[in-house]
């Protein structure tokens, strides 16, 4: 779990889970390292050995385990407990209602249920990783940056100003952009690589990914005036951006982005957390998580 998740709502819910779960009869050990590293280490270290691996937090924590048993035959459960659970959100888990959240992973685990889902493989130049929802790598990921680099204000409303602050002095990345072999180079506003629909707490940039379809969403937003991109912003938090004339979707099993020469290169982010920087290569891999739900 992780206690600061939430505004400290994590060790609320993760103390509640631990106890619904050997209430109901299932072999319970706590992993909680004293930060995200040590969650993390614990994770990787122990998942081999579980059925499940069960976490309670936001998006930080449950990238970290998707790490930990993408791939595997261990099952993840997930408790959203966070400020944006854009992944929990994805899977159609139950949000705000970790009482709900925990009985759900427990029956799926007494009735052996569970859903295969998408999960991306993320290859850059140093090392390889995976990620459950989206990739931001443009202007997106900026916003990412700064948001994370913010303890206030909390939810949703950190990325919105975060996206006001750096549309104020961004407007554009040249990208190179290689889906399924097919190369194209534009300057983006972004360029975001979507399993689920939604990154940001709720920003809705791929409102038709769906995680168990074995392709990505690629929604490339060309650059544009801040104005417009300003005016952009709540379309994306409905979805409803689609059909703007700078706005491109495209559907991929593999996707490359290469920066082009020139210009701010931004630091990719995946689930919320920072990657190395491009080019990176996204390689969706059909049914490598079984959610428990
Ligand atoms: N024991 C811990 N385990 C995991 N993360 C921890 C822990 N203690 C502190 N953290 C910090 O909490 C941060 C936020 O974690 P997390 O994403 O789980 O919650 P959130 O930010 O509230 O939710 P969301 O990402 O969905 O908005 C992590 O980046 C990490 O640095």
């Amino acid at each position: 779990m992780n206690p600061t998740a939430g505004r400290g709502g994590g060790r609320v819910a993760g103390a509640h889970v631990l106890a619904t779960l050997q209430r109901l009869g299932h072999r319970v050990t706590d992993l909680t390292g004293s930060d995200l590293a040590a969650s993390s280490r614990a994770a990787r270290e122990r998942a081999g050995e579980l059925d499940a691996l069960v976490v309670v937090g936001g998006d930080g924590l449950v990238h970290a385990a998707l790490g930990a048993v993408a791939g595997t035959p261990t099952a993840l459960g997930i408790v959203p407990a966070g400020t944006g659970n854009d992944l929990a959100r994805g899977l159609g888990l139950p949000l705000g209602d970790p009482a709900r959240a925990a009985g759900l992973v427990s029956s799926a685990l007494r009735e052996g249920r569970h859903r295969a889902v998408d999960a991306v493989r993320v290859r850059g130049a140093a090392r390889s990783s995976w990620y459950g929802s989206v990739l931001a790598s443009g202007v997106d990921a900026l916003v990412n940056e700064r948001a994370n680099s913010w303890r206030w204000p909390r939810g949703p409303a950190r990325y919105t100003l975060a996206a006001l602050r750096e549309l104020a002095v961004v407007s554009g990345v040249g990208m190179r952009i290689t889906l399924d072999g097919e190369v194209q180079e534009r300057d983006c506003l972004l360029v975001a690589v979507a399993n689920t629909p939604c990154y940001g707490g709720g920003m809705r940039m791929a409102p038709h990914a769906d995680p168990t379809d074995g392709l990505l969403d690629v929604v490339v937003v060309d650059a544009m005036p801040r104005l417009a991109a300003l005016r952009l912003l709540p379309r994306v938090r409905r979805g409803a951006h689609l059909d703007v004339a700078a706005v491109h979707v495209h559907r991929a099993r593999s996707v490359t982005l290469e920066a082009l020469p020139g210009g701010r290169e931004p630091h990719p982010h995946a689930d919320g957390e920072p990657l190395e920087h491009l080019p990176l290569t996204c390689d969706v891999v059909p049914g490598a998580l079984r959610v428990l739900a």
